[in-house]
């Protein structure tokens, strides 16, 4: 009898799982053929449909480019299709937009239009419960999450945020020292000398937590895992559902995808909240410390339960903030800081004419600071011309539009990806003879930040475009490129970058190749290199060594270590 039942129950299974896959099926084949074949974009009479490659039925462009690496094709494209063009993606269209004034007219003073996020449904919906600032749609909350985060790296931050800027470039230092005198160094140290010096300050700036090892640090591995997960849920191409989000309605059997994510958010919600529960226990008990989740959490703790869920400062939003630092931070600026490696490298003629600049500021008696930087104005170019050659993020974070559009007679459908295609604005022939050239002489005169220089009314006499535009400019920008710019100029004060030699004595070619010598994925970093630094002088490594020995007294002073036991 029992038996008998479960025979009965497993064949009523077998039909239903029959009856709504092929029903899925169905509504699914409807759907596709609904939108690639019969549903016309009504365009008015009075417009231009954009020019793009030829599309597929259904696939529309899926399959012509590496979604990946798709700089190259979109290039391309550009020559054969234009300023801005039109790729599609199944039924989604997607714009790329090629050339500075488009992006600013656009992006900025149709900013009410453009400044919106698609939110990706894996990346966003499901994995950062719609709260990740960097895919949050135009609105509210988009706004509040902003505010939240620019309290913490705003220009009037600037000197909270230097003071670890400055301590942490004395480790890195102290570490390129021992890279240079040690026989068993690496190509990958390199990177995570620069990893470790990012990561550090992003760490301290969201969770008041700094890293001295990186290798070792419990909190950080963790959160690197989640940043992974992140950053491959987002790629383009990774899950269909985010292609046919009509998907997303199947039972959740057939959603492998959901299953995945659920899997995930049970080991990292757990993390995340307990990382806010620490943070209120060292509130309760009176210990201080800093860092964008101790304020969240202090603002919160003076709220209602209704005010914080209006000011978007509850438990989740807190969580997915305090790591959005990291995940847009860390990497981004340790990549830059590798691509000024990789140039140095490869042009010591302009490595030469930074170190003279450096020297001019300062002398061998103590390592340059900030305040240098305005007199060796050489190194802020060298910086610029860094993140125009390699930006980090080829094709920006896409835009979206909220409304329907007309540009240059051409339509625009709403609810478009549009792609502000940094490379290609960064490599605009007619902007920058030899694009592909390393040459900070081009900012010769240049003396503004990025910052400044974003918002100059001519979209021509921006400096590049690596940090996007409008609205959805990147938040962190000043405190990147001020990064970049003092670790440049301690490093060309303190060493001479050179080739490295194999055991024959022979030089070890190395390429900024941007096929093949870099990894694409969301970002762009170059492969780990062969590269040897030599300390310029003994005196030098007496400074570095010293600056470092008062480093560590100021931390012990300061107390960065309050999830030392973190893992
Ligand atoms: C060299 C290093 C960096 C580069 C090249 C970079 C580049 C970018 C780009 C291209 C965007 C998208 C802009 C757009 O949509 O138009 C962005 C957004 C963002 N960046 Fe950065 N970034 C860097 C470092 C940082 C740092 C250090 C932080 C934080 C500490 C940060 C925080 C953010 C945030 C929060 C957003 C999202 C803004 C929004 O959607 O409203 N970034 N970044």
């Amino acid at each position: 009898m029992l038996l008998g039942s479960f025979d009965l129950d497993l064949d009523n299974l077998k039909s239903t799982i029959l009856v709504v896959l092929t029903a899925s099926s169905l509504v699914y084949a409807c759907y596709l053929i609904w939108n690639n074949l019969l549903k016309r974009e009504a365009i008015p009479k009075t417009l231009r449909p954009l020019p793009g490659p030829p599309t597929r039925p259904f696939v529309g462009n899926a399959g012509q480019f590496n979604p990946l690496a798709p700089y190259s094709t979109f290039q391309k494209w550009a020559k054969e299709y234009g300023p801005i063009y039109r790729v599609k993606l199944g039924s989604q269209t997607y714009i790329s937009v090629n050339d500075a004034r488009i992006a600013k007219e656009l992006f900025e003073r149709r900013g009410n239009k453009y400044n919106s996020r698609i939110s990706t449904h894996v990346g966003y919906e499901l994995l950062s419960q719609e709260r990740r600032i960097t895919f949050t749609p135009h609105g509210d909350k988009h706004n509040t999450f902003r505010k939240q985060i620019h309290n913490i790296l705003s220009i009037s931050k600037t000197r909270d945020n230097q003071r670890f800027q400055e301590l942490e470039s004395r480790q890195l230092l102290k570490e390129f020292l021992e890279y240079a005198g040690s026989s068993d160094s690496q190509p990958a140290d390199v990177q995570q000398i620069f990893r470790r010096y990012t990561a550090s300050i992003m760490m301290t700036l969201s969770f008041g937590h700094r890293i001295k090892d990186l290798a070792a640090d419990g909190l950080v591995e963790t959160i690197f895992t989640i940043m992974e997960g992140f950053g491959k849920a987002i790629q383009p191409g990774q899950y269909l559902v985010d292609a046919m989000p009509m998907l997303k309605h199947l039972p959740y059997f057939l959603k492998p995808w959901e299953q995945e994510v659920d899997r995930e958010i049970k080991w990292q919600w757990p993390f995340m909240y307990g990382l806010l529960q620490r943070v209120e226990e060292q509130m309760d008990k009176g210990i201080p410390n800093i860092g964008l989740i101790r304020q969240l959490a202090e603002q919160r703790k003076r709220m209602s339960e209704r005010e914080r869920e209006e000011k978007f400062i509850d438990d989740r939003s807190i969580g997915y903030q305090s790591m959005t630092l990291m995940e847009a931070g860390a990497d981004t600026t340790g990549i830059t800081m590798m691509n000024f490696a990789l140039a140095m490298l490869l042009h010591p003629e302009v490595q030469a004419k930074g170190r003279e600049a450096i020297d001019r500021a300062v002398d061998d008696s103590r390592l340059p600071t900030f305040e240098d930087l305005p007199n060796a104005n050489y190194i802020n170019q060298i910086v610029k011309e860094v993140m125009r050659w390699r930006p980090v993020i080829t094709l920006g974070i896409p835009h979206a539009n909220t409304t329907e559009d007309e540009y240059a007679g051409y339509y625009i459908p709403k609810d478009s990806i549009v792609y502000g295609n940094i490379w290609n604005i960064n490599h605009d022939p007619s902007r920058y003879e030899d694009p592909d050239k390393f040459r900070p002489e081009r900012y010769d005169g240049v003396t503004g930040s990025a910052f400044e220089l974003s918002t100059v009314p001519n979209a021509l006499d921006r400096d590049h475009v690596t940090f996007g535009w409008g609205r959805r400019i990147c938040a962190g920008m000043h405190l990147a490129e001020r990064s970049v710019m003092l670790v440049a100029a301690r490093i060309l004060w303190a060493f001479e970058i050179e080739p490295a030699r194999d055991a024959e004595g022979n030089i070890v070619p190395v390429t900024a190749d941007f096929d093949k010598a870099y990894d694409h994925s969301v970002v762009a970093s170059p492969k780990p290199f062969p590269v040897s630094f030599k300390v310029r002088s003994e005196k030098r490594k007496q400074v570095i060594l010293e600056s470092f020995r008062d480093a560590e007294s100021t931390w012990e002073e300061i107390n960065l270590d309050l999830f030392a036991d973190v893992k």
